[in-house]
């Protein structure tokens, strides 16, 4: 296909309930991933064999189970959405065509052919979330302009978020003049910031 046809959205995953299959080294990256954007996320990991670092990471976070056990397709029941982190691609293919079946999407750790979705680098600052995709070419680049972004963007954006926020709640009128209202009050930020 060409071009870039994904589509970036921001997932509540507080309120849904992700399956990740497979915990090793790969498994504890992406369930860390997911606690590190949604500390209440409710995840079952199920896995035959479970490293230490996944068990004391679920141990932290009450919303996270974990099944000791051989992925069956039951697993998928009531489940939203799902990441696979297997060593096993014939496992990988059938999670993704068990999931499908149900309509669910699915992520199967660095086997882009197989995703649904694409996992993102995230730059957090407070309620600001940016999310960097490469459409798979170079997930080290997407991890590189994160550290950027995370290093130039100031920390006090996201006071001024609250500030917004507060304003916004403020305004009186109509939904155009408070449109042009926080626009007027913005500006300043599209100018370059003075030189001392
Ligand atoms: C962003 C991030 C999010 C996350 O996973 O949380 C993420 N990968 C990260 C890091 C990373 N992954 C890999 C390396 C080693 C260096 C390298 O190979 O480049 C590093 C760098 C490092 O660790 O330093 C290995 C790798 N990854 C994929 C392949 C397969 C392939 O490309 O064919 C291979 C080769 C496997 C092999 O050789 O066997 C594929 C995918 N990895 C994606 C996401 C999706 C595309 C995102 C995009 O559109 O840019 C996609 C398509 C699917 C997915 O997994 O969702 C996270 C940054 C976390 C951060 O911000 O710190
Ligand atoms: N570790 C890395 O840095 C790395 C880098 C790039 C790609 N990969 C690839 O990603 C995959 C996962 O890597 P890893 O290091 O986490 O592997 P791993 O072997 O440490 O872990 C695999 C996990 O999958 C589980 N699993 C396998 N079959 C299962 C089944 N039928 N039911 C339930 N659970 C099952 C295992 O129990 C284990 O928890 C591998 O294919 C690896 O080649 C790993």
């Amino acid at each position: 296909m060409e071009g870039n046809q994904l589509f970036p959205v921001f997932i509540k995953l507080n309120e849904l309930h992700t399956l990740v299959i497979g915990a090793g080294p790969v498994g504890l990256e992406k369930l860390t991933a997911l606690l590190n954007n949604s500390n209440h996320a409710r995840i079952t990991v199920v896995a035959e064999t479970i490293i230490q670092e996944v068990r004391d990471l679920a141990t932290r976070y009450p919303a996270v189970s974990i099944l000791q056990k051989s992925f069956e397709p039951a697993d998928l029941d009531g489940v939203n959405f799902v990441i696979a982190a297997t060593n096993n691609n014939v496992l990988n293919e059938q999670v993704k065509l068990e999931a499908n079946k149900r309509g669910l999407l699915v992520n199967v750790a660095d086997k882009p052919e197989l995703c649904d979705f694409y996992l993102g680098s995230v730059v957090q600052k407070g309620d600001l979330k940016i999310a960097i995709s490469t459409n798979g070419k170079s997930p080290t680049i997407a991890k590189r302009l994160k550290e950027v972004l995370n290093d130039s963007l100031p920390n006090g954006l996201n006071i001024t978020l609250k500030q917004m926020q507060i304003l916004r709640n403020m305004l009186k009128g109509d939904f155009s003049s408070k449109v042009q209202r926080l626009n007027e009050v913005t500006e300043i930020l599209m100018k370059p910031l003075d030189k001392e």
